[in-house]
C-alpha cells in the first residue's frame, strides 16, 4: 500500500483536528495539528505584551519571531500529540478563549506564515501524515494525493466547541461568544492576503453537521482506502 500526503483543510471548530488526529491512529501515520502551531505564536505574543486590544505589533514580532520555537511531543497516555513553546507543553493553554479571539490576527501575517509553512512542509517530507489546518491542500501541500475540505454549519460548531468548554470546566463562556469568534474567525481567515481559507479545486467536500465522528471516520477510510489501493 502506498504512503501518501493527506490535508485536512475547513471552516473554524468543525471537526478538522478530530477526524485528522482519529484517521492518522488508524492508518498509522504522524497527525499534525497546524493550528495550534499558529495558536503557540500568538499565546507567545499575549505573554510577551505584543497585542494592544486585537491589534498586533508586527514589527516587535518580527524581532522575536527566531526566539520562537514550536514542537510537537507525544502524550504517551492519551497517545496524542501535544503543542510546546520553546520547551513549554502549552496545549491546554493554546485552546482558551482569549488566544481563539486573536490567533487569526497573527495568522493573517505574512512572515508567520512563511515561518510555519517552512516547517510544516519539513515535518511532512517523509509523507505518512495527516495535516489539518486552513492552507494545507492549497499552499502546504498543493501536491497531497487526498484532500478533505470540511464544513458544518456555523449553530452547530458552536455547541459542538461549547459543550467541550463545559465538559472541561469553563461554565463562563457563553453560546453566543463562542459563536461570534467562530464567525470572526471564518471572516478573517478567508478574507486576508496571504494565503486565506479557500477550497481546493481537487479536495472532497465534506459537511459533517448531520454526521457521527464514527460515521465521518467511515467516509474518511473508505476515501483513503480507494486512494492507497489504486
Ligand atoms: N461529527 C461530529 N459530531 C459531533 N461532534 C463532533 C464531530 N466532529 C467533531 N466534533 C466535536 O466538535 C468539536 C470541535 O472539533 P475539533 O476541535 O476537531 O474542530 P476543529 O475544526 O479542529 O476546530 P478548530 O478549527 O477550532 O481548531 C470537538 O468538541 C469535537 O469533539
Ligand atoms: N493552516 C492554518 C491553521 C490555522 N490557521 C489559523 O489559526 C487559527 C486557529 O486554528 P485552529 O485550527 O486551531 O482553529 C485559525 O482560525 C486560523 O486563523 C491558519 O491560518 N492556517
Amino acid at each position: 500500500m502506498k504512503t501518501i500526503t493527506i490535508a485536512i483543510d475547513g471552516f473554524s471548530s468543525c471537526g478538522k483536528s478530530t477526524m485528522a488526529k482519529d484517521l492518522a491512529k488508524q492508518i498509522g501515520y504522524i497527525y499534525i495539528d497546524s493550528g495550534a502551531m499558529y495558536r503557540a505564536i500568538t499565546l507567545y505574543c499575549i505573554q510577551n505584551n505584543l497585542f494592544d486590544g486585537d491589534v498586533l505589533n508586527e514589527e516587535k514580532l518580527s524581532q522575536h519571531i527566531k526566539d520562537i520555537h514550536i514542537s510537537f511531543k507525544l502524550n504517551k497516555e492519551t497517545a496524542t500529540p501535544e503543542t510546546y513553546l520553546n520547551g513549554v507543553n502549552v496545549e491546554k493553554e493554546i485552546r482558551t478563549m482569549e488566544v481563539s479571539n486573536k490567533v487569526s490576527y497573527a495568522s493573517a501575517v505574512g512572515f508567520v506564515r512563511r515561518a510555519m509553512v517552512l516547517q510544516q512542509q519539513e515535518m511532512g517530507k517523509m509523507k505518512g501524515i495527516v495535516m489539518d489546518g486552513r492552507d494545507i491542500g492549497t499552499v502546504v501541500f498543493p501536491d497531497a494525493e487526498l484532500k478533505f475540505f470540511v464544513t458544518a454549519s456555523p449553530d452547530i460548531r458552536a455547541q459542538r466547541r461549547l459543550d467541550e468548554l463545559h465538559a472541561k470546566g469553563d461554565t463562563e463562556t457563553t453560546f453566543n461568544e463562542v459563536l461570534d469568534n467562530i464567525r470572526q474567525r471564518d471572516y478573517i481567515d478567508q478574507h486576508r492576503e496571504e494565503s486565506p481559507l479557500t477550497q481546493a479545486g481537487d479536495a472532497l467536500v465534506l459537511d459533517n453537521s448531520t454526521l457521527t465522528k464514527e460515521q465521518q471516520m467511515q467516509w474518511l477510510l473508505d476515501k483513503f482506502n480507494h486512494i492507497t489501493s489504486q
